[in-house]
């Protein structure tokens, strides 16, 4: 681990950029070498199995949290080719005490379908955690692999909205005591702009180079490339995996897209990757979703028809022959982050931070699907 820092730390000081697969392999054999499955399952002898029968999964959806990846969900699930596990959100690769029992308990948790049903497991967890691609092309390396985007600055608030309804005062207490004694009362308050401050100050404390720079409201930005080594030096350390599982750093890391997608990129080929933008997805469902039904190869049953402009969410709503009522998303849910504005001083330090890695996620997609970000 030692001398992988002092690598990524002379290719600092000579002005270069920090080499990602470098960062990445070291990620992987540090701490996951021996958590992987390494006989497969037999999934096409399962899947061929006649009449009803759990089926293992041939498409996962990574994620991304909190881009859309619920009414991504939804839309395919009308397809009566499509079919998710009745259990929700399986987090097998991602969680221990799932993984940790193997395959068998991964099948048991899918739905019992007819053969030409292909299932599909969605934990938006699985994209932005090292360990995964691996543990998945162990189980299969044909499987195709979506993943929603959206803008991650406003991702971090709809995120941070979203932990903070599901944490219990027993939760917000743990997590204020583990994290910045000087900042006790962060996750009592709803001071959004205070959370993101100490996640930065936690993410930047060896660079305080970086930090200054990206906090400077007076000069101009100009540390883009010290930002994103600074970044990728923090997320590839080790001794930082437990501090990112958390709030509040789990907020900005997990908006390294290019980064991560790197990970499983570098594991499947190009082909067997759909990545989609969130914007697409909630202004033209029906066009995402005749993307999502070639990429996957079935017949295309979900279609314009299907969806309904609805006000409340201002999003569409999706209904398939099989439904009583459209799915329209939570619509009471009043913690949606579109009844929030983020402050402009926040917006800026979070835009200087994902501007800086813009380029990693582009040199996978190019710059035609997230260019409405506005971070060319
Ligand atoms: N139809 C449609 N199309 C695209 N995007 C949509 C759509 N409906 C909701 N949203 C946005 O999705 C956010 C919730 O994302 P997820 O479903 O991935 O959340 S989760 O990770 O499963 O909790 C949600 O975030 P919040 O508004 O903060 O709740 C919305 O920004």
């Amino acid at each position: 681990m030692f001398v992988m820092l002092q690598r990524i730390e002379n290719q600092l000081r000579r002005g270069e950029n920090v080499d990602k697969y470098m960062i990445k392999d070291f990620e992987f054999s540090q701490k996951f070498k021996n958590t992987i499955h390494t006989k497969p399952p037999d999934i096409r002898g399962q899947n061929s199995l006649l009449g009803k029968a759990r089926r293992f999964p041939r498409i996962i959806i990574t994620g991304m949290q909190k881009c859309g990846t619920g009414a991504l969900k939804d839309a395919m699930t009308r397809s009566p080719y499509l079919a998710w596990s009745s259990q929700g959100e399986t987090h097998f690769f991602d969680r221990a005490n799932n993984y940790n029992q193997g395959y068998q308990a991964y099948l048991d948790m899918q739905p019992e379908v007819s053969p030409e049903v292909i299932v599909f497991d969605k934990t938006p967890s699985l994209m932005t955690d090292s360990t995964i691609p691996a543990r998945v092309k162990a189980y299969d390396p044909d499987v195709k692999i979506i993943s929603i985007l959206c803008e991650p600055t406003h991702r971090t608030l709809s995120h941070y909205l979203h932990a903070k309804a599901m944490m219990t005062k027993q939760e917000m207490e743990d997590q204020n005591r583990h994290f910045n004694q000087a900042r006790k009362s962060l996750y009592n308050s709803d001071n959004f702009e205070e959370v993101i401050e100490s996640a930065i100050d936690e993410i930047f404390a060896q660079d305080e180079f970086v930090r200054n720079a990206v906090l400077d409201m007076k000069n101009e930005f100009r540390a883009h490339q010290a930002t994103r080594a600074a970044f990728y030096r923090y997320v590839a350390n080790p001794a930082n995996f437990e501090q990112m599982q958390k709030l509040p750093v789990q907020l900005i890391q997990r908006g390294l897209y290019g980064y991560y997608l790197n990970q499983w990129y570098d594991l499947f080929p190009k082909e067997n990757i759909l990545i989609l933008s969130s914007a697409d997805m909630s202004r033209k469902p029906a066009q995402t979703l005749a993307t999502v039904q070639e990429f996957l190869g079935v017949p295309k049953a979900v279609d314009p028809r299907n969806f309904f402009w609805n006000n409340e969410t201002g999003h569409y709503c999706v209904m398939g022959p099989e439904d009583d009522e459209p799915h329209c998303g939570n619509a009471k849910n009043k913690n949606r982050s579109s009844n929030f504005e983020i402050n402009p001083r926040t917006k800026i330090i979070l835009n200087r931070i994902y501007q800086s890695v813009y380029q990693d996620l582009v040199d996978l997609v190019g710059n035609q699907l997230f260019s409405e970000w506005g971070y060319n």
